[in-house]
């Protein structure tokens, strides 16, 4: 596993080795002993797996808030995406910004978001699924969202069109219109 941490400090990129052969390949997409030692001590205790069925859906940005805050471990299982962290963590040096890395089935890279993130991602290919290992379970009254375009993030999701969106996230609000639960708790 090659391990890459990304400009917000915090946020890594894993790039899995694949073993390839006649039938194809095989790789260990999380090994928790070994990521542990690689200091990503992360206890994921849901699965999640969705698919997107046309191209240009938006699912984001969103959070969970504490005591049921998640960190996320996110790859691609068909096709092609463009995955998002945003910092929003309170007096963060990094706060308010941004990285972005396309994940695919091809690429087999993976994004590890801390608590304290907006995760996101566009779908860059119809029937674009994402699979993603999250260290809390699901907790719709601590469920909260930012727009995805949000002037004040800038964030270029590469989108040819109008984003395909949910109800609950196109009614989200901006970053000047959100409290944010998350305080930085100083590096690492
Ligand atoms: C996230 C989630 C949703 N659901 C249900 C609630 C709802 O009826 C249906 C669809 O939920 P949503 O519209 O929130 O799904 P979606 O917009 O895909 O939400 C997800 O987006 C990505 C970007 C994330 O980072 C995830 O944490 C999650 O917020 O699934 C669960 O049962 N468990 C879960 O963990």
């Amino acid at each position: 596993m090659q391990v890459t941490e990304t400009p917000l400090p915090g946020v890594f990129l894993l790039e899995p080795r694949r073993f390839g052969d006649d039938r194809g390949f095989f790789c260990e997409s999380w090994n928790k002993a070994r990521m542990a030692e690689a200091g990503l001590d992360y206890d994921f205790v849901q699965d999640n797996h969705s698919m997107s069925a046309q191209l240009g859906t938006v699912r984001g940005l969103h959070f969970q808030s504490p005591p049921h805050a998640q960190a996320k471990l996110v790859r691609c299982g068909r096709g092609v995406l463009f995955d998002v962290a945003v910092d929003i963590r309170k007096g963060s040096p990094t706060y308010g910004q941004w990285v972005g890395y396309e994940l695919s089935f091809d690429n087999g890279k993976q994004l590890l978001i801390p608590e304290g993130f907006l995760h996101g991602f566009a779908t860059r290919t119809p029937d674009t699924e994402i699979i993603y290992k999250c260290s809390d379970y699901y907790a719709p009254e601590c469920d909260g969202a930012v727009r995805f375009d949000c002037p004040d993030l800038g964030i270029d999701w590469g989108l040819s069109g109008d984003a395909v969106l949910s109800e609950k996230d196109a009614a989200a609000p901006v970053m000047a219109d959100f409290d944010s639960p998350f305080v930085w708790e100083g590096a690492a």
